[in-house]
């Protein structure tokens, strides 16, 4: 058949070759088909997704609508404003950080396209948000009959159901009643203020000559030391103590984070590290309820979990909240407004030598006297201090905003407040900032003249044993609270070499 071997090699390659051209070409033929039915159904997949996304955008819209307060047949005079997108309506916008000494942006503008009071959707809610310091008032003042409190549930979920600041009704009264006896003003003068002095002078005490440090951080030290210990009785001595912090730490920048409860984001590590936190808080406890129970002396008496630890109604969870949310509370604030008081200061050199001239003679007089710790009267002279103090907080705006609830229809300067929305009040905005930055009404701040006594007695150790000046450029930032991008970094030089202690 074959005229050589040669010949047959040849040919043999010659079929080879066709057979793999054909089976490639069928293969494309398939291949090509394969792809086709592929394109097909990822074609009809991505319309039936825009199918489901369309109607889910539709449903949402037709809610939303209906939440706008028109969907019950009533006609409402709603105030002027969009309400953006479904779900997250203008949040990031509303939420941008931003100079505490300013309203934002997002408010700023609204402000001007729609007045003081204007309709948004906050967190997936229809909301009126105040910036009408007599409607804010109003608010504040009509709490439990015309609005009530009303915590984002990211927030409630965080602080504990049972957080004080979560809560409205009898329960809260409840709470609430605990807290102002436990801050009240005979406890201020007897149990506080010798202890705020000590833990002022230590820290104070500790900073570096000429070494850069942060005075947010400082101050947070302070404001924390002091209410872990008079809440439990916990001191740095103690290994729990610093497990405390951290904790705290991991739980707060949780609570300024989006509230997605994922694993690794910082929302599901501070519901972890409020768990950690309520352990250690309830072994302290069960070391009240073990004392009582024997009778053991030296009880701590004064320390707010054993005062709660016998108390007839309140159950364990309640209590754990509590003392997390006085320690939230009372912590945060009073830290953000020393900080916030540094940070003016340095900036007011006419300011500090009025506040150190009257440190100094308060000083004087003590030691003319034979007295070395700072007494109530002592506290009651200091004139200028008070005014730093309130000046401080009417620039610092420490907390925001507050939310509110309408429980009923509100009419308010010709406008419908429908039952049911949110209301966002900036307490930022008011006449007189001393009243509002520690709020009003049936709420107000139980623990305002805690933190006022704790800024005034530091103020008084800071400005009689240093001179400060900022080592980096810094300034206050809202959202969510108040804080220094930079920690507040200063520089310190001990005032005339002269120390009172
Ligand atoms: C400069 C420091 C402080 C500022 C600016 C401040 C401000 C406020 C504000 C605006 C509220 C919200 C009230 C409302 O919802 O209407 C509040 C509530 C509260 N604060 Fe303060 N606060 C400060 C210090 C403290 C301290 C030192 C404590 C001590 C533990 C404390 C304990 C509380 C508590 C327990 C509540 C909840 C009150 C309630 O729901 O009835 N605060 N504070």
């Amino acid at each position: 058949m074959f005229s050589s071997p040669y010949m047959w090699y040849k040919e043999k390659r010659r079929r080879l070759h066709l057979a793999t051209t054909e089976a490639a070409v069928c293969g494309i033929e398939e291949g090509r088909s394969e792809r086709d039915r592929e394109k097909r159904e990822e074609r009809m997949a991505l319309e039936l997704l825009l199918l489901i996304s369309t109607a889910i955008i539709a449903v949402i819209i037709f809610f939303a609508f209906r939440s706008n307060g028109n969907g019950d047949g009533k006609a409402y005079k709603l105030p002027p404003g969009k309400m953006g997108l479904p779900l997250i309506g203008q949040t990031i916008a509303f939420m941008q950080p931003h100079s505490s000494a300013s309203l934002g942006d997002f408010v700023d503008r609204s402000m001007a396209k729609y007045g003081k009071i204007f309709r948004m959707n906050l967190l997936g809610k229809p909301t009126i948000v105040s910036t009408d310091p007599d409607f804010n008032r109003f608010i504040l003042q009509s709490e439990g009959r015309l609005f009530e409190n009303s915590c984002p549930t990211s927030i409630a979920e965080i602080m504990g159901r049972w957080s004080m600041l979560a809560l409205v009704g009898d329960i809260h009264r409840e709470l609430r009643s605990i807290a102002v006896n436990f801050m009240s003003n005979v406890k201020l003068r007897t149990y506080f203020l010798g202890d705020i002095e000590r833990q002022a002078v230590k820290i104070l005490d500790s900073w570096t000559e000429n070494a850069t440090f942060s005075a947010q951080e400082a101050a947070k030290k302070f404001a924390f030391g002091l209410m872990v210990k008079h809440l439990m009785s916990m001191d740095e001595s103690m290994p729990e103590t610093e497990q405390l912090r951290r904790e705290y730490h991991t739980f707060m920048k949780g609570m300024a984070s989006i509230p997605l409860n994922l694993p690794g984001t910082a929302y599901r590590k501070a519901l972890q590290s409020r768990a950690i936190i309520l352990k250690i808080m309830g072994q302290k406890l069960d070391e009240r309820i073990t004392k009582i129970r024997e009778k053991c002396e030296g009880l701590e008496e004064d320390d707010l979990l054993a005062s709660v630890s016998t108390h007839p109604t309140l159950t364990r969870e309640q209590i754990l909240d509590l003392i997390l949310s006085m320690l939230f509370a009372g912590h945060e604030t009073s830290s953000g407004a020393i900080a916030l008081a540094i940070y003016f200061l340095q900036a007011c050199p006419k300011a500090v030598r009025q506040l150190r001239e009257e440190h100094a003679e308060i000083a004087r007089l003590k030691k003319e006297r034979g007295e070395t710790a700072l007494t109530w009267d002592d506290y009651k002279k200091m004139e200028f201090t008070h005014a730093v103090i309130n000046e401080t907080l009417r620039l610092g705006n420490i907390v925001h905003f507050l939310h509110r609830k309408a429980i009923k229809d509100v009419q308010y300067k010709g406008y419908d407040i429908p039952c049911g929305w949110e209301v966002a009040i900036l307490v930022t905005v008011t006449k007189n900032s001393n009243v509002m930055s520690f709020s009003g009404g049936p709420r107000l701040c139980p623990g305002a003249e805690l933190a006022k006594l704790e800024m005034a007695v530091f103020l008084h150790h800071l400005v009689l044993k240093y001179d400060w000046e900022l080592a980096e450029r810094d300034f206050p930032v809202s959202f969510p609270f108040l804080g220094f991008p930079k920690g507040l970094p200063i520089k310190v030089r001990r005032f005339g070499g002269n120390q009172v202690a």
